[in-house]
């Protein structure tokens, strides 16, 4: 039985290779395995059926109408009747590509999509180079959706670096966060479980990162870690590098108590935040 206030997210950490029929198959496994044991909102990582560069991007790309893998995606939510976020994948539309999440809802309706709103181009020397500009062009909105428990924001990977855009998802009315991502063995162990503390602790949210597994032929290498964390900044569950799922129950109730014991969003002195940036 699932109350309204609470359920049970499961967030499916896949191995992704160079072969996008492998990858659908493993996200099914992983999936139905999630609907068992009673998830009822499952995400999968950035990038779940293409390999993390830019010469794979084009070449795997689908479109929003005629894609396999979304209509794969669009199926099972409608046959189980939970809510999919579908990770990330390479989509183009017209002469432009976008690193796109789309969300279905229990019918198997796109409920939301999100392409990525900050193109991760950085140069770490001699350990990580990667421009996603080269290929995607920047998503220009941030993106929330309704379910039948609560509001949902969304973002992809680099985008968490950026907090303003969670703010505005938490002043939307969002309880939880879920950021399809594939952060790299030099900025995970640096960043990853910081920034998702913090987002957590101070927008008072449930946030969820979820990557692939690590796959060591790949150039690549995805730091793994898919992670749960509390409105209190509490980690309910993190995973290692290998394929798996994460589980943890979201209790909207104990959300609503951490808000009002420690009232920092009606804290907030908005009379004293803006300014004319150029
Ligand atoms: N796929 C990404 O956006 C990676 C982001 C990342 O690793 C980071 O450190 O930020």
């Amino acid at each position: 039985m699932c109350q309204k206030n609470k359920f049970k997210i499961a967030l499916c950490q896949t191995l992704v290779e160079d072969n996008k029929e492998n990858n659908i198959k493993r996200v099914v496994k992983l999936i139905e395995e999630a609907v068992d044991n009673g998830a009822k909102i499952i995400s999968l990582g950035e990038m779940f059926n293409c390999p993390y560069r830019n010469d794979a991007f084009k070449i795997y790309a689908e479109e929003e109408g005629k894609s396999e893998t979304l209509n794969i995606l669009s199926s099972i939510a409608k046959e189980k009747g939970v809510y999919i976020i579908g990770g990330s994948v390479p989509e183009k539309e017209g002469e432009k590509y976008y690193n796109t999440s789309f969300v279905f809802d229990k019918e198997g309706k796109i409920v939301g999509k999100h392409r990525k709103v900050h193109l991760f181009d950085i140069d770490i020397k001699d350990r990580v180079k990667m421009k996603e500009s080269d290929t995607f062009s920047y998503g220009k909105n941030i993106t929330v959706f309704d379910t039948q428990y609560c509001k949902v924001g969304i973002a992809i990977c680099y985008d968490m670096r950026f907090p303003e855009i969670f703010r505005i998802m938490v002043q939307k009315g969002v309880k939880l966060i879920i950021v399809p991502a594939a952060f790299n063995y030099v900025t995970g162990p640096a960043h990853w479980e910081i920034i998702i503390r913090g987002r957590a602790m101070d927008n008072q949210v449930y946030f969820c990162a979820v990557s692939p597994a690590r796959n060591e032929n790949e150039s690549y290498l995805a730091y793994g870690h898919s992670i749960i964390c509390d409105p209190f900044g509490k980690i309910l569950g993190e995973l290692d590098e290998k394929e798996g799922i994460l589980y943890s129950e979201i209790d909207l109730d104990y959300l609503e108590k951490v808000r009002s014991e420690l009232p920092l969003l009606k804290h907030r002195r908005l009379d004293l935040y803006s300014v004319n940036e150029k």
